[in-house]
């Protein structure tokens, strides 16, 4: 497939690259006003041009990994050239209903909401569409599936996706940041607090995702009774770990919701 990513900026090139790394038989192009920026993503094979048009005629599905704001404005400038093609945004907060009323054509319109660690094919990615154009996101829900996992979900849930998968990451990282700092403050150099605190983090992670175990029980084979890590765990909880996580996770949603 021609594959065309509109917006080659944090979003764009880890998806060009997670894409290029992990999917054979696609030709990729990245475009941004600024491509000088994005030299380096021809080490993996993919075109970059400043010129959002330039083979998009040719394209299969186009990506837009643009602010939401300069959605509009790329979609006059592209709509002439593509007719019949896969539109995927991952535009935050621009719904489903206000593509297919600015595109008015014979596109399937979709929605994507992937993280940046989709350069690494460890993508959450969440997808929806108008009910007519379910049944053609098939191409995408497999694209995306490579780089990670995809899952089709209501278009109501898209911003809380956003939140819990997209921002998620940022969330997962401040908490490794913190077991890092905590590390430091207890002995270790910065370089091994920061291994041993990342390791730990993907390898609960694997444990939780190979087990389909719920958390509580996979914490309850860590901690002895009367032990350190119940004691460190209350602790957390007594200062708002839980509840300051779910908090900032609710502010998020309200800030997309405007
Ligand atoms: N960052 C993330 O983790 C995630 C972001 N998103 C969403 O993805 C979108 C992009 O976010 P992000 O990648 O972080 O933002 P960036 O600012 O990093 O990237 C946006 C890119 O769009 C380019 N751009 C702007 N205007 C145009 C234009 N007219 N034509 C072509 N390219 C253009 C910019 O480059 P230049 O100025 O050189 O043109 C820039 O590189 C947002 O809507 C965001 O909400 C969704 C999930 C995760
Ligand atoms: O912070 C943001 O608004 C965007 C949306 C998801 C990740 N980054």
């Amino acid at each position: 497939m021609n594959i065309h990513i509109i917006g080659g900026g944090n979003l764009g090139s880890a998806i060009a690259i997670g894409l290029a790394q992990f999917t054979t038989g696609n030709n990729i192009t990245v475009t941004r006003r600024n491509v000088q920026l994005i030299e380096n993503l021809k080490q993996y094979d993919i075109a970059t041009s400043a010129d959002n048009t330039a083979g998009i005629s040719r394209a299969d599905i186009v990506i837009l990994a643009i602010k939401p704001w300069q959605v509009d404005a790329v979609l006059e400038e592209i709509l002439p050239l593509v007719k019949g093609k896969v539109i995927a945004s991952g535009a935050s907060g621009v719904t489903v209903d206000h593509l297919n009323q600015k595109i008015a054509g014979s596109n399937v319109v979709v929605r994507i909401m992937p993280n940046i660690a989709v350069q690494y094919g460890a993508s959450a990615t969440c997808i929806s569409a108008a009910a007519d154009d379910i049944k053609n996101t098939q191409t995408i829900v497999e694209l995306f599936d490579k780089v990670g996992t995809a899952v089709i979900i209501d278009e109501k849930l898209m911003d809380a996706a956003t939140v819990l998968g997209a921002c998620g990451t940022a969330f997962a990282l401040r908490y490794i940041r913190a077991s890092m700092q905590a590390g430091i403050e207890i002995g270790f150099d910065a370089k091994t607090a920061l291994a041993i605190a990342a390791q730990t983090a993907l390898g609960a992670t694997q444990m939780l995702l190979q087990e389909g175990a719920h958390p509580e029980q996979l914490i309850d084979k860590v901690t002895t009774p009367q032990g350190c890590t119940i004691a460190g765990l209350n602790e957390m909880e007594h200062e708002g770990f839980s509840s300051s996580l779910i908090k900032g996770i609710k502010t998020s949603l309200h800030k997309i919701k405007g």
